[in-house]
């Protein structure tokens, strides 16, 4: 760890945030091993599900393919190609290697199905971020969202809207946390530009419970389909592909 650009937002030692936790948050230290976070790395590089550049961080998607917008439309937070949720199989090792680590980690997570899992690379050359967001803002969530660290630490930054208060946490590599309660439905996240020690990995799993269309069911009501604007970019964006414009990415996260 280190790095003079690896530190606390200035806004750390302000007196609101004085007290640092979030209530429902829950952080496991220590929640996995480095042979079993080369594995989990392992097979994200073998799953053939592809990566995708999502403004600063570059992400694989398994499980309907979710968006981060906080805009409550018909089509919800996810993404359509032909009037369907794109939709990518859940990958063996969710069963095999990552819920086990998280049940052993965290025993109040026994019951707990995700049918999504997000893999973000943020790479610190790129001052990697993820902006303020709550996942669960249009309440299609169960009440569990599990996030895992992998390679790096990072600063996770919080926000109530309600009363402004801020915290932020420190999520050490090869943690486990779980947003329930309050910091799952009441707080906003994020983690800044220059939050991350050096190139991480993390995983994202999630119970979406409130699909805006069934689950491959063509869309049909004229409520229901993506605004003009979406068809266009999502037509222009097809076509860059064709053409092979679409930046090819090749990552390898096993060698990192
Ligand atoms: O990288 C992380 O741990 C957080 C990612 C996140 O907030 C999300 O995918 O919703
Ligand atoms: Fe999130």
């Amino acid at each position: 760890m280190g790095g003079e650009r690896f530190c606390l937002p200035t806004f750390f030692s302000s007196p609101k945030s004085r007290f640092n936790s979030v209530p429902g948050f829950i952080l496991c230290e220590n929640a996995f091993t480095e042979e079993e976070e080369a594995a989990l790395l392992h097979a994200v590089d073998s799953s053939p599900a592809k990566w995708t550049r999502r403004r600063t961080r570059i992400t694989k998607n398994y499980g309907p393919y979710y968006l981060y917008q906080e805009r409550n439309t018909p089509q919800g937070r996810f993404r359509y190609t032909d009037g369907n949720i794109i939709h990518t199989p859940l990958p063996d090792f969710l069963e095999s290697l990552v819920m086990p680590i998280v049940k052993r980690g965290v025993p109040q997570l026994e019951e707990f199905k995700p049918n999504q899992l997000h893999v973000a690379l943020y790479k610190k050359e790129e001052d990697s971020k993820i902006h303020m967001h709550n996942d669960n803002k249009m309440g299609e969530l169960g009440p569990f969202i599990v996030g895992m660290c992998l390679l790096s630490d990072c600063y996770m930054t919080f926000v109530r809207p309600k009363d402004g208060r801020r915290r932020v946490l420190h999520l050490p590599r090869r943690c486990v946390y779980v947003m329930s309660g309050e910091s799952h439905h009441e707080w906003r996240h994020g983690i800044l530009k220059g939050q991350t020690a050096s190139d991480r990995v993390s995983f994202t799993l999630r119970d979406v419970r409130k699909l805006a269309v069934e689950e491959g069911a063509k869309v049909t009501k004229s409520s229901h389909m993506p605004s003009k604007k979406n068809i266009r970019d999502q037509r222009a964006k097809d076509a860059r592909v064709q053409r092979g414009e679409r930046e090819q990415l090749n990552i390898t996260l096993a060698d990192r």
